[in-house]
């Protein structure tokens, strides 16, 4: 099925108007939805000379009125950051064909590969971003024929970078089980052990026409338990608070975390699945990578 990307359509020539598709209703428009001014989300330090009892302390407050906050000193090298960003980027600068040659069939149920939203919801509208996804772990999960083989360091590059993710969602899941006053393991446990399923999205928003009537992403709660996510320093991410949109800054080399739906319901709902969304920008190419890791489905 042939398939109109984004991307194409946002560098296929003149595009002055954005084409209905993408414009959103009224009240969900960036325009008359802004976000509030002077708030910022919670920036957490997970360095070993900080006392732990207090890491533990920030991040439970974070997860219960927040269920979103930003990592420093997670330990992933920013060189390795770096480089999940280049390949990333260099894989959706390849021509039209090659990506295609990816492209997913979200009809069947399964969302891996090369894609575009294309269920439009009730308001039968879309979103404006393509995006690549895929397993990343546990091995039995994985498929490589659904990992981008161009640029050819991708896969070294995003094992590398799993194999961090995994030792820092150990630890925020042993962070959180303690922030709940259970023992470090639990979450993990409930989550599947070392079954636990993570997912690679890499989301591409395009220079749109006219971001104040679009969406990048509309707003939703992650299925995961936890998404942990890096973006390019173009901002446009916006988690949702006491009734207000909160535009969350980039801050260079910090992990943005989520929690998702099934950290919500283990948690009795003491902490919050993080209603978000993604705004889209005039000029500049927005990327981020979101990682979602959940328990087997
Ligand atoms: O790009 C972002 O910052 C958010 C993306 C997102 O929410 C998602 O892919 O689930
Ligand atoms: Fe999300």
């Amino acid at each position: 099925m042939e398939v109109e990307r984004v991307q194409a359509l946002a560098y296929g020539g003149e595009l002055k108007e954005l084409p209905t598709q993408f414009i959103r209703p009224e009240h969900e428009r960036p325009e008359n939805s802004k976000p509030i001014e002077g708030v910022t989300v919670p920036v957490i330090s997970l360095s070993s000379q900080r006392d732990h009892d207090v890491v533990v302390n920030e991040i439970h407050e974070a997860c219960k009125q927040w269920g979103f906050f930003l990592i420093t000193d997670h330990g992933i090298p920013s060189t390795l950051i770096q480089r999940l960003q280049e390949v990333g980027q260099e894989f959706f600068k390849l021509p039209q064909e090659e990506k295609e040659a990816y492209a997913n069939d979200p009809s069947t149920g399964k969302f891996e590969g090369y894609g575009t939203k294309m269920t439009k919801n009730v308001e039968q509208k879309v979103e404006w971003l393509d995006y690549f996804f895929h397993f990343m772990s546990p091995k039995s999960k994985v498929n490589y024929d659904f990992w981008p083989k161009n640029p050819p360091t991708y896969r070294e590059v995003t094992e590398e970078y799993n194999r961090e993710i995994l030792r820092v969602t150990n630890e925020l899941l042993e962070l959180l089980s303690e922030g709940l006053g259970l023992e470090g393991k639990t979450l993990k446990s409930h989550l599947g052990n070392e079954e636990i399923e993570v997912e690679m999205k890499i989301n591409m928003y395009p220079p749109c026409p006219q971001p104040e009537l679009a969406l990048g992403v509309e707003p939703h709660t992650d299925m995961s338990a936890l998404t942990i996510l890096v973006p390019n320093d173009v901002p446009g991410l916006q988690v949702w608070k006491d009734g207000r949109w909160v535009a969350v800054n980039y801050l260079q080399d910090a992990l943005f975390v989520n929690l998702g739906d099934q950290i919500e319901v283990l948690s009795n709902g003491k902490y919050k699945s993080v209603l978000h969304r993604s705004v889209v920008n005039k000029e500049r190419t927005r990327m981020s990578w979101a990682v979602f890791c959940a328990p087997p489905a």
